[in-house]
């Protein structure tokens, strides 16, 4: 089939990517001339594993062209994906300019019947504007159908998760469109399910708010389990044994970052609260996660109270493992809370460094690898859980520090093993190793 996706983001060029690998001639919109050009030249604008591979087999074989021209988009293809972002408002609600201005070209350049189907994660409601949009600015009549396709891929697998997802979402009441696109959707050999389009903008946040929900009641058993005792892991391992909760996304740390869940948890409550609803559960889930990218800093000061002029290394910068995104990361909240105590900051991430220097610039120093990070520091904070970071040399990390403090803000490493290294270890939901109550209980087992 010929399809065009508008909007050569992660979900853009992904999504284009794979119906591209999959045999169908795909054209990649985009009004960034530089993102186009470097892609003609083979240069990925993301870092996504497996991506590269695709893009160029599938470029060099001539089924996946990139274009700044919408109008070649939509002229020469039947079924058109609105890929483009969505991001906050200053409101929380949802900024849908992007999305509109594609709408009003789709309207100039239509040429026949098309399938206009909305990819971006858009507020109930969003498809009603768009087809009104398209019917009441296209010149001539043509016949169209604007569905709802909500994507579900995770960043840092994609790829996979594109290929291979747990089920497709198509959101139209059009029999024509539906079964068109079910026939686009086949070999992903994955359930189809079929919704009214509100239905389908609906899943798509429901999905997100309920993966944050998850995220944040850990998160907040963590806090619990350090006031009372218990193993935020134990519990989560405890839960999620029962089929009914499931064992996925009830990893504690530091709270979670990325493009999706900020923006959806705060847009999904937005709307709600248009229509006269408060939507107190993903409310607190916001406000918890806020917390939450506090929490690394606070145990910390336990130990350093007082940070101005201290030097602190901070290991992983991207808001989760194998992508350079750093889209309300965790680590910004953390480094921005160390600068304003008047710490020094020492920072690495294998591959988020580019991105973080247009967001820090000279405000901390950017190293070559994690031990150059940690070297003549006075603690560490590990915030992404690369692989790279969880079979560090613990004997050499003692060394480089000037304190052996270690605030693990993922549950990397093992309790027990940090202790007996002698390091002050800090995790999440999981006893604390303090050296100097340590020492206080020596000293006391050795007078008695
Ligand atoms: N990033 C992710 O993992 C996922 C994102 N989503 C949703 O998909 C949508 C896209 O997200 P991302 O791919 O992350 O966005 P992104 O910000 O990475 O990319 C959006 C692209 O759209 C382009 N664009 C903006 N206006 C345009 C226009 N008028 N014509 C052509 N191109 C235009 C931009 O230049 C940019 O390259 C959002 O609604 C997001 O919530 C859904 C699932 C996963
Ligand atoms: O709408 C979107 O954009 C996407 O948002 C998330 O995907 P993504 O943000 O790429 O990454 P996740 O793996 O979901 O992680 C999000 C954040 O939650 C954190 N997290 C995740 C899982 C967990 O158990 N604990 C936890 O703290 C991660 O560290 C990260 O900061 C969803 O998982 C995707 O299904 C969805 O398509």
């Amino acid at each position: 089939m010929k399809l065009t996706v508008v909007g050569t983001g992660y979900v853009g060029l992904v999504s284009g990517a794979c119906f591209a690998e999959l045999g169908n001639d795909v054209i990649c919109v985009d009004i960034d001339q530089e993102k186009i050009a470097g892609l003609k030249d083979g240069v990925m604008p993301i870092y996504e594993p497996g991506l590269k591979e695709i893009v160029d087999r599938n470029y060099e074989h001539g089924n996946l062209k990139f274009t700044t021209s919408l109008e070649a988009g939509v002229k020469e293809s039947d079924i058109i994906f609105i890929a483009v972002g969505t991001p906050s408002q200053e409101d929380g609600g949802a900024d849908l300019s992007a999305v509109k201005a594609v709408a009003q070209d789709i309207a100039q350049y239509i040429n026949g019947y098309k399938i206009v189907i909305d990819k971006s994660t858009v507020p109930v409601g969003t498809g009603d504007w768009v087809e009104e949009l398209i019917e009441q600015q296209q010149e001539a009549d043509y016949d169209f159908d604007v569905v709802s396709c909500p994507e579900f891929l995770r960043e840092g697998s994609a790829v996979a998760d594109t290929m291979h997802p747990d089920r497709v979402i198509i959101g139209t009441e059009s029999k024509k469109a539906a079964d068109i696109l079910d026939e686009l959707h086949q070999p992903f050999e994955a359930p189809i399910l079929h919704t009214d389009r509100y239905s389908a903008e609906m899943i798509k946040y429901a999905a997100n708010a309920f993966l944050a929900t998850k995220i944040s009641f850990i998160n907040e058993i963590a806090n619990i389990c350090e006031r009372t005792g218990g193993d935020v892991a134990e519990v989560a391992k405890g839960i999620g044994t029962d089929h009914r909760i499931s064992d996925k996304f009830l990893r504690a740390g530091v709270g979670f970052g990325g493009a999706c869940f900020p923006k959806d948890t705060k847009a999904i409550t937005k709307t709600a609260q248009e229509r006269g609803y408060d939507f107190k559960v993903v409310n607190s889930v916001v406000e918890a996660n806020k917390l939450q990218k506090q929490t690394l800093v606070k145990k910390l000061k336990r130990e350093v109270p007082n940070l101005a002029g201290q030097t602190i290394s901070v290991l992983g910068l991207a808001f989760k493992p194998n992508t350079d995104d750093m889209r309300e990361a965790p680590s910004r909240t953390i480094i921005k809370q160390l600068l304003e105590a008047g710490a020094q900051v020492k920072a690495y991430d294998p591959i988020a460094m580019e991105e973080a220097q247009g967001i820090f610039a000279d405000d901390i120093q950017y190293c070559k690898n994690a031990y150059d990070a940690i070297e003549d520091t006075a603690a560490v904070i590990l915030v992404t859980e690369w692989d790279e970071f969880q079979d560090l040399d613990l004997d050499r990390v003692a060394e480089l520090l000037t304190n052996p403090i270690f605030i693990d803000g993922r549950n990397c490493y093992d309790v027990e093993e940090m202790k007996k290294r002698g390091f002050t270890y800090y995790s999440v939901g999981r006893p604390a190793v303090n050296n100097r109550e340590l020492a206080a209980t020596q000293e006391v087992a050795t007078t008695e």
